[in-house]
């Protein structure tokens, strides 16, 4: 397998390159001639569905799945891969030029996010590898939580030592946590945490000011401010986006440095020349001009070894991100990315680029304190701009994909800055339940964007360019996937129950279109994986995973947008616990499913896959006993096979594990259930029929 592809080297910036930029020839020439026979052979199923008529929900399924290809082709048309040279930049611009940072870091709630953890993260970006005097880090606290401001008064602290100590040791690891490995001790949930209570809730604190404090060694410390927005309920907060605007008001008023850093509460620092890398891209005269955001791709820590829920979203993060690299850049995916604040407060481009030496003046005086204690009341933006046309967009529960969405439609650029090894490294989910629940809400988040006067599918690809559009419009109606898969995980399988063929039979030459339709998505989906070094048991998860999302976080999320719109409910951020219980955690150390609770997803999973075993023995014994001809029905078979084969930990969940992941016999029951009643629906619709 050839894992370097021809590389053409172009030097962007005139004179000492602080990047480069590689198109892979290869790569590309390969998917175009893919895409090419692809797109042929789709037509040919959709003539295939009007020359002969079988069955409209097939037709649906088939139609959703072309439109959801064609809108990800984009991301393979012309991907690219940067590289920074830090080192460059360092010779050409030097130390003491460099432009401020403002590290903005959003904690909401200390039980789901451990203080200690919080404070780990805020500390590993306080010790880049940058100056002092132009870094600020501001922590968003949402929870309003005393225990949260005492641990960072407590990270103040210890950045004293910390600092110096990983200054003196080159150490790279600059998150206190990871780097002593160890188990924060009051990670287990503590009971008795105590809202902070002041006279209107906000509550800003200057913990350090790099005036005035010191480390051990006399060296003096970043700037690091502890800020809890006032929320009433009275005002929409507008959860995340609503936190990282009042930071970037706040931030304005007290150091208002030219480059932004967002963060979640987990996503730790692993390079601590991030900043360097971004800034290879800022400082470049030739793109600085309108370039909103430099974006690190999400990863992470903890993952097992075969990856069993897929957490790695390797075409969410890594492959598609090139694509749209090779576009106008790559989407905001909400942690490790630098914006150039200009593009935060819709200024004209003509305020980029960024001049060198911006250093920002931080000032933490009686007034500017006064007047920052303004902007985070929770009345400020009532009849303003903000979440509209400036700052992070409202509207949307994913609030990254929407603001760099936004942003590209407003003829912003971004870059993907994608180091071999990981510059910001976060937390995942590991417990199944957990990662269908943030699926479910980035889906219902992604309608939000599809279904707005924005959509993708017109404004988008007027504003943001044909390709550009067609990407923003895959993702945003990512949950569709949810009619395919329901589809072809339920339909062919009732049918072959029921005795009716729905696909061409072996002999006929229209077989020979979904064969190949079928295995030249399958095998090309594992040649990208190969081809970027991922071995073959995680793409398998990978494509599981992606089964097991259709009756669940795509369904789900689905239904949840639909009643949202009837108003029948409303939208909410369900927080990703970053907390493992223990016996989950070695479940998931071990790579065992994880079914234990009392989920509605679970119950919709196991109901599909007790449809798919039964047609599996409905169907092999009728083949055995000669009752039906193989030919007819052997696409369906071949279909629930792999379907019952994929869903071989949901069987061994039901029925014969014993260890504290297994599921719950309440959703087994209701699952079976619900299968029972989809096998008596089929009935009566092919009684009906015949
Ligand atoms: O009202 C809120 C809700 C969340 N957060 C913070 O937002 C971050 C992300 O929340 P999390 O529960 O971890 O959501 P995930 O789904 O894991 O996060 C992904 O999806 C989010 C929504 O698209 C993005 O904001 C994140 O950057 C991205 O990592 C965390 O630091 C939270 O503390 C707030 O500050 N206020
Ligand atoms: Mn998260």
């Amino acid at each position: 397998m050839p894992h370097k592809t021809t590389a053409a080297m172009t030097s962007l910036n005139g004179g000492t390159a602080f990047h480069s930029l590689h198109v892979s020839r290869f790569a590309t020439l390969l998917f175009r001639a893919h895409a090419l026979l692809y797109s042929f052979a789709l037509f040919a199923l959709l003539l295939h569905h009007f020359l002969y008529p079988s069955s409209v929900l097939l037709l649906a399924a088939d139609l959703v799945l072309s439109f959801l290809w064609a809108s990800a082709v984009p991301f393979r048309w012309c991907p690219v891969r940067r590289k920074e040279f830090p080192d460059s930049l360092l010779r050409e611009v030097g130390r003491d030029d460099l432009p401020a940072i403002d590290v903005f870091v959003c904690t909401a709630d200390p039980r789901r996010e451990p203080p200690a953890s919080v404070a780990s993260t805020a500390l590993s970006a306080m010790a880049f590898d940058y100056p002092t005097d132009r870094l600020s880090v501001y922590l968003s606290d949402d929870g309003g939580s005393a225990v949260t401001l005492f641990a960072f008064m407590e990270a103040a602290r210890f950045a004293r030592y910390w600092l110096p100590f990983c200054k003196e040791n080159a150490v790279v690891k600059r998150s206190p946590e990871v780097y002593f490995e160890e188990e924060s001790s009051d990670k287990a949930g503590s009971k008795n945490l105590k809202h902070l209570k002041s006279e209107d809730a906000v509550l800003e604190q200057v913990l350090l000011e790099n005036s005035k404090d010191v480390d051990i060694a006399g060296n003096s410390l970043p700037n690091l401010i502890y800020v809890s927005r006032e929320k009433s309920p009275a005002c929409h907060h507008h959860y995340k986006a609503g936190a990282l605007n009042v930071l970037t008001r706040v931030s304005g008023a007290l150091s208002n440095a030219p480059i932004v850093l967002t963060l979640d509460c987990d996503t730790f620092s692993d390079d601590p020349r991030a900043p360097l890398r971004a800034l290879c891209y800022f400082l470049d005269p030739s793109l600085a001009a309108d370039l909103a955001f430099v974006q690190f791709p999400q990863r992470y820590q903890g993952i097992n070894e075969d990856d069993i829920y897929a957490s790695r979203y390797m075409r969410l993060f890594r492959f598609n991100p090139r694509g749209m690299d090779g576009l106008r850049g790559p989407s905001y995916v909400g942690t490790g990315c630098f914006f150039a604040r200009a593009s935060l407060h819709g200024d004209t481009k003509a305020a980029l680029p960024i001049s060198r030496s911006d250093a920002g003046r931080f000032s933490a005086s009686d007034d500017v304190l006064k007047k920052a204690h303004g902007l985070a009341k929770s009345d400020f933006e009532d009849a303003t701009s903000w979440g509209s046309t400036i700052g992070f967009r409202y509207g949307s529960l994913v609030e990254d994909f929407n603001t760099g969405y936004r942003l590209h439609c407003e003829g912003w650029r971004s870059v993907l800055c994608d180091p071999e090894r990981a510059a910001f490294v976060g937390d995942v989910p590991r417990n199944l339940n957990d990662v269908i629940s943030q699926m479910k809400r980035w889906i219902v988040g992604l309608y939000e964007v599809a279904f707005s006067r924005h959509t993708p599918l017109s404004y988008g690809i007027r504003n943001a360019s044909f390709p550009m559009g067609l990407c923003y419009a895959h993702y945003a109606f990512w949950g569709a996937w949810c009619v395919p898969l329901m589809i072809y995980g339920l339909l062919p399988q009732l049918a072959l129950i029921q005795r009716v063929p729905l696909f061409p039979k072996v002999s006929d030459p229209w077989f020979f279109v979904y064969a190949y339709l079928f295995l030249a998505a399958y095998l090309y989906d594992l040649l990208d994986f190969l081809i970027n070094g991922v071995p073959f048991r995680r793409w398998w998860n990978d494509q599981r995973i992606w089964l097991f999302r259709g009756p669940t976080a795509y369904l789900f999320g689905t239904l949840e947008f639909l009643l949202n719109s009837l108003s029948v409910s409303a939208p909410g951020f369900n927080l990703t616990s970053k907390v493992t219980e223990e016996k989950q955690a070695d479940r998931y150390a071990r790579g065992d499913f994880d079914f234990a609770a009392r989920s509605p997803f679970f119950g919709a999973l196991a109901a599909v896959a007790i449809v798919n075993l039964s047609a599996v023995a409905v169907g092999i014994k009728r083949v055995a006993t000669g009752e039906v001809e193989i030919g007819e029905f052997s696409m369906q078979l071949a279909l629930c096979g792999f379907v019952a084969g994929n869903c071989w930990p949901i069987y061994g969940a039901m029925f014969w594990r014993r260890d504290g992941g297994r599921m719950p016999v309440r959703v087994t029951a209701a699952a079976a259930v619900a299968a029972v009643m989809l096998h008596m629906i089929a009935h009566l619709v092919s009684a009906f029929r015949g």
